[in-house]
């Protein structure tokens, strides 16, 4: 049971007890406090079986944070200065992970099943795909398999892009590589029958400014799939962020689908050395997106 001693925590024993109303929001009453045990209100709901009460914090959590993000966009200019300040670091290989200057994770072995899935999805329709950011490379390699008619690159930073030409990527038969930001090359490429993204050094702003350019990338009839890690330390935040993506893509004529899929990355030794331990959930829920049939009979 939740504890009760400020507004946050009385919404969380609302939620606990299946109280709809939960009409301590409209009093100020933040969404997304968490307690001492990293759950918030909608965990509670969830966990006690409340639907009604979880829906009803999840578009509460769903206004709130594109209100906010509205505030960032018009504010800020955040996302850019963390991708650039991303993009001059050295950056280091070893056999399981790509990691930053900060000893943070851009990309580990244990997502190799989820690039797996990922590759299947967006090379059902086979085609033309476009990865962007190349990171270990197991998305592509997964691409690779499954022989693609062309399978198109984006790489900014030039640690990675040296590293994919010691490797042999540039001589790879119908693997084109583009050196730079998606933000300055992507609009010159053409469109796809499938494509994946998954950048690092970007917030959920830099995503939501990708999504804008995915139903004229897309071929009808091609899929669209990006890394699912928005709020990825807390199941229900992340499924906030799930409904958020769902609604901007519907805003775009695009319906989402979410595949779960078990992961499990409790292993401690996964994350020895770590800094960010940027995945803590049991379950991925990987997007399938596609232009959504019913506008594109109209
Ligand atoms: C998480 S890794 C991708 C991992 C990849 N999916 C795999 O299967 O190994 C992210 C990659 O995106 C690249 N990146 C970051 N910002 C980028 C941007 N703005 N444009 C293009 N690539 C970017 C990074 O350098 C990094 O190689």
């Amino acid at each position: 049971m939740a504890p009760s001693d400020d507004k946050g925590s009385k919404l969380m024993a609302a939620a606990a007890a299946g109280d709809t109303e939960c009409l301590l929001l409209d009093a100020g009453a933040p969404w997304n406090a968490i307690d001492k045990t990293g759950k918030c209100a909608g965990d509670y709901a969830v966990e006690g079986g409340h639907e009604e009460a979880a829906e009803f914090l999840l578009e509460a959590g769903c206004r709130a944070e594109l209100v906010l993000g509205l505030l960032e966009r018009k504010l800020s200019n955040q996302s850019a200065a963390s991708n650039n300040s991303y993009l001059q670091q050295r950056l280091q290989y070893d056999s399981e992970r790509l990691m930053d200057a900060e000893s943070k994770g851009v990309m580990m072995t244990w997502e190799g099943p989820l690039m797996e899935a990922h590759a299947q999805a967006i090379c059902s329709t086979g085609g033309d795909v476009l990865n962007v950011g190349f990171g270990l490379g197991m998305v592509d390699e997964a691409l690779q398999k499954r022989k693609p008619r062309s399978h198109t690159i984006i790489e900014a930073h030039p640690d990675v892009h040296a590293h994919m030409l010691q490797q042999g990527w540039a001589d790879k038969p119908g693997v084109r590589i583009v050196f730079g930001r998606w933000q300055d090359v992507l609009l010159q490429l053409g469109q796809f029958d499938g494509i994946f993204f998954d950048t690092y050094g970007e917030y959920y702003e830099d995503l939501r400014a990708f999504h804008e350019h995915v139903p004229k990338l897309v071929r009808p009839g091609g899929v669209y799939s990006y890394f699912n890690g928005l709020a990825a330390d807390n199941a229900f935040f992340h499924a906030v962020y799930c409904q958020i993506v769902k609604s901007e893509m519907e805003r775009l004529g695009m319906a989402t689908q979410f595949i779960p899929l078990p992961i499990n990355v409790s292993d401690k030794s996964i994350w020895e050395g770590v800094k960010n331990r940027y995945w803590q959930l049991d379950t991925y829920f990987l997007p399938i997106c596609q232009h959504d049939e019913a506008e594109e009979e109209q």
